[in-house]
């Protein structure tokens, strides 16, 4: 068993720059020998991630648009995808969002619309995509996404992202239950916060992250690489008897009282 990925392919989906999660995975299944093919929503991503792209030095790589909300953009996406590459091993799902005026302040502030579209992109849309994603893992595979401790307890300001990440976190659950039985595991990465473009839209990002490295077991915050490296670990054959499960990579901090 080894963590090469030599002669597989997975889609990555919500790589915005450099400093996004997404890209530290994708910089860690390149580096273990995995043919990439990334998705972004809004035209206004294309050429960073064209940009980015390149940087891998990978002529096999493809670079396509994909925004989740719509049912026929993820059909065409995969249809693609299907046409250019046939199998597919994996998928990346780093895709999240919530109306930044309702990322501070009371939770109880949010409105349907807000909390609708919370759901529908950061919890909804990874059904959607394993849904897509299955037809083309006929070799089995496995699927990853991020989530944030503020899914699991009350963390201030996280608000109605924390609703939509517990949702995602029993989705996660319940697709494993049912992709098992076509070799597909499903699980996510619970990652301490990093200064991401997302992580600008969160109210006091900046109070949690110095709390973190004054607290946190191991006294330092998360990095991309940190994300990158146990992504890589779920998407490789030493994580075969994993599925349904939820890996913090957080120095520790989820442990605390
Ligand atoms: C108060 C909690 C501090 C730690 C937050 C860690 C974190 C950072 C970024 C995360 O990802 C998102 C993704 C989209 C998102 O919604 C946004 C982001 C920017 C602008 C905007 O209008 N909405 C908010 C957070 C995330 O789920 C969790």
């Amino acid at each position: 068993m080894q963590l090469s990925l030599q002669g597989k392919t997975y889609v990555v989906m919500g790589v915005a720059n450099k400093r996004s999660i997404a890209w530290g995975i994708a910089r860690a299944l390149h580096a273990a020998g995995a043919r990439l093919i990334f998705t972004y929503a809004g035209e206004r991503f294309e050429n960073e991630v064209k940009k980015l792209v390149a940087t891998l030095e990978d002529d096999t790589a493809l670079v396509l648009p994909c925004d989740v909300t719509k049912d026929e953009e993820i059909a065409s996406c995969f249809a693609q995808i299907k046409e250019q590459v046939g199998v597919i091993h994996g998928l990346a799902h780093c895709i999240a969002f919530a109306n930044k005026e309702h990322l501070e302040g009371e939770y109880m502030n949010v409105d349907r619309e807000g909390f609708l579209l919370a759901h529908n992109i950061s919890a909804y849309s990874l059904t959607a995509v394993a849904k897509a994603a299955k037809e083309l893992m006929t070799e089995g595979g496995s699927i990853v996404t991020l989530t944030y401790l503020g899914g699991e307890r009350v963390v201030q300001n996280y608000n109605v992202m924390g609703v939509a990440k517990a949702s995602l976190e029993a989705s996660v659950k319940y697709l494993a239950n049912d992709l098992g039985k076509y070799g597909i595991r499903v699980n996510a990465i619970s990652a301490g916060p990093i200064r991401t473009l997302s992580a600008k839209g969160v109210g006091d990002f900046n109070s949690i992250l110095k709390e973190i490295e004054e607290r946190a077991p191991l006294r330092r915050t998360t990095t991309q690489e940190e994300v990158g490296d146990t992504a890589l670990f779920l998407f490789s054959d030493l994580s075969r008897g994993v599925t349904g499960e939820i890996i913090h990579v957080d120095s520790g901090y989820h442990i605390l009282a």
